[in-house]
């Protein structure tokens, strides 16, 4: 008879959320899972305050939330509602990066920089960090997944404010309005040198057409403009519905009079408007940037605007914020500028503030963000049918690991869906980080969630990989059965290996809940509740009772019991779930049992 008696108890760091969705009163599948999609606590952090705050959907402790620049007061009391908050303006790094450490969330502007050393100060505390408005350059988003903080933004309350800004700075512009304006409270009275030019027939090069890009030109047409844009990844349809033609970034910049800018800061944008750039505008082009400063190179536009080829720039935005006072650029007499005021309405500062105070508040929850910038976006109707299947992959995952024989070196994990759906039905993103999420936490000390988990298995160099086998069940459930195979590796627990040499698991959502369905070749049928204890022995009568009778003894109550067999008095496996975790005597004496030729003893 071969025993298992090295039982792995592999060490788990079971992270319990402070913060969790109000599951117990009214049970949401959708919350549980999503929340463990989301889970990255640390369960040794110290929490703060003492409210309880059950009854606004958290558990246990507010959360503490640090806003480092000026948010509007509803969105502040959303935020009241549930949490510690801490306004704390004009902080230095070093002052952000002490505080950040007993803050859950962290919620800034443009004004704050987020760096590598704020998600490293933050570690295991920082949970979500909210950009209140639409451009995150900001926020170091490679350190936010690295260390699985989620970031979100509020890409939508601000736009019409920004869309008045650039065209009140384009008029303003044209008709030398801020120029004029101090030349006059200076005692002048300059008119003939403050002839402006008129906007009407004008062509304007939009550059950017998203949001605010697209309401730039929407109210551009209305001043009968003839409105041009560029942007490699919008649609036609959409430009030609408000009349506006898409063109080349080369067409744009050779045929405009007017450029407005409204593209995000990227490695691709970063400087795009240059000295080659700026020598192919048409002579005497104005220039708007409510975008950001660093998509121009600011010494080339000094030297654009010294030789005439930009005859003005109205400018929101810069490169460094605020820009040094003796900036050549910032001083030309042919600038007009404003300190990154776009966003800057009463309204929209309003809107702004409510939208990230709620996407915060939702990602603290467990939430997924539909605002999320690191993680998938997945919609909710998507999340709401997949919420069973996420608590199956983590779980197939978990299970999957811990049939690995120590020492064996993990590499290759293959995670294979069948489903009645076609490739483009079926978003397994979720899914995938939860196995991830299921096979790494067992092992190591990080916490993997959505948005750390391809990271975290690269970075581990392990490689997932996917497959969709289509089968014929229903089309309305989004998955029939998920498998999960690790290839390589020896297993303690032999009968787990399939034919093709690696470990594997399947397992399916029944009436709602996880079901382990298959080992190895063996058919079995259990709920992935509680523990799990597999046997493989010979089959033959009195097993159930006699393995049943050892648990019952040692006071261990069995809740599922399967036995999946090759043919009648062959080989057998026996899957049982267990409440609790049985004492070493009571697994010493399955592995006694005669009949029993090797057994493990799983944690769900
Ligand atoms: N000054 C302010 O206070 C203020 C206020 C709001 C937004 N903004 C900034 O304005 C910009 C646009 O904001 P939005 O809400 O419209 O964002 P958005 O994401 O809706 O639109 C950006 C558009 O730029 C396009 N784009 C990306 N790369 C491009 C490229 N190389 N060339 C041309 N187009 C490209 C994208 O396809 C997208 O359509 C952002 O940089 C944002 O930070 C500034
Ligand atoms: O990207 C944005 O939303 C704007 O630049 C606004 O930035 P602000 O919140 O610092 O005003």
């Amino acid at each position: 008879m071969l025993t298992n008696s090295k039982l792995s108890h592999v060490s788990f760091t079971n992270a319990i959320p402070i913060y969790r969705k109000l599951s117990h009163a009214n049970p949401s599948k959708r919350s549980l899972a999503v929340n463990n999609a989301l889970k990255t606590v640390d369960p040794t952090a110290t929490s703060v305050g003492s409210s309880n705050s059950e009854d606004v959907g958290f558990l246990g402790e507010k959360p503490t939330i640090l806003v480092s620049e000026k948010l509007g007061e509803a969105g502040l009391n959303v935020l009241r509602s549930v949490g510690h908050v801490e306004c704390a303006y004009e902080l230095s790094q070093e002052e952000l990066c002490t505080k950040i450490s007993c803050c859950d969330a962290l919620i800034v502007r443009s004004g704050t920089k987020v760096t590598r050393e704020v998600f490293e100060a933050g570690k295991g505390r920082l949970k979500v960090v909210g950009r209140a408005g639409v451009g995150i350059d900001n926020v170091d988003l490679q350190a936010a997944t690295e260390f699985g903080c989620l970031v979100v933004n509020a890409p939508t309350a601000n736009t019409i404010a920004a869309a008045e800004h650039g065209i009140a700075l384009l008029a303003a512009m044209a008709r030398n309005i801020a120029q004029a304006d101090a030349s006059t409270k200076a005692g002048k009275w300059q008119r003939s040198k403050y002839v402006g030019v008129s906007m009407v027939g004008k062509t304007l090069a939009v550059m950017g057409f998203g949001k605010v890009g697209s309401e730039v030109a929407r109210r551009a047409k209305g001043l009968g403009m003839h409105v041009i844009a560029h942007d490699p990844y919008a649609p036609a349809d959409r430009a030609r519905a408000i009349g506006v033609e898409l063109v080349s970034f080369a067409q744009a910049i050779a045929t405009a009079d007017f450029i407005s800018l409204h593209m995000p800061l990227t490695s691709t944008t970063n400087k795009i408007f240059n000295d080659d750039t700026f020598a192919k505008m048409k002579k005497g082009v104005r220039i708007v940037n409510v975008a950001r400063g660093g998509v121009i190179d600011e010494d080339a536009l000094v030297r654009a605007l010294d030789n005439g080829i930009v005859a003005q720039a109205a400018l929101d935005v810069f490169t460094e914020e605020p820009p040094s006072k003796d900036s050549k650029l910032v001083q030309h007499e042919n600038v007009t500028v404003t300190p990154h005021l776009g966003a800057s309405t009463k309204e929209a500062q309003e809107g702004v503030a409510i939208e990230i105070a709620e996407a915060v508040l939702g990602a603290l929850k467990g939430e997924l963000s539909a605002t999320a910038v690191n993680a998938p976006m997945v919609a909710p109707e998507v999340l709401s049918e997949l919420a069973p299947y996420v608590v199956l992959a983590e779980k197939l995952g978990r299970l999957a690991v811990q049939l690995v024989c120590g020492g064996s070196g993990i590499k290759s994990v293959k995670v294979v869906y069948r489903s009645a759906r076609g490739p483009d039905d079926l978003d397994t993103r979720l899914l995938r980080a939860m196995v991830t999420k299921g096979i790494i936490e067992p092992i190591s000390n990080t916490i993997v969630n959505l948005v750390n988990a391809d990271f975290i298995a690269k970075q581990r160099g392990l490689r997932i990989s996917e497959e969709r086998v289509v089968v014929d069940s229903s089309p309305e459930l989004p998955v029939d059965s998920i498998q999960v195979q690790i290839s390589s590796v020896d297993s303690k627990f032999a009968s787990a290996i399939a034919e093709g040499g690696h470990i594997s698991i399947d397992g399916k959502v029944k009436f709602g809940e996880p079901h382990l369905t298959c080992v190895g070749s063996f058919d079995v049928d259990v709920s992935l509740q509680g523990n799990l204890i597999l046997c493989r022995q010979v089959d033959q009568p009195g097993m159930i009772g006699r393995v049943g009778n050892i648990l019952g003894e040692q006071n261990v109550n069995v809740s599922f019991m399967s036995v999946g067999r090759t043919s009648r008095r062959k080989k057998a496996i026996m899957a049982i779930g267990v409440d609790e975790e049985p004492n070493k005597q009571a697994l010493d004496n399955i592995g006694a049992v005669p009949a029993i030729e090797e057994f493990v003893f799983l944690k769900l």
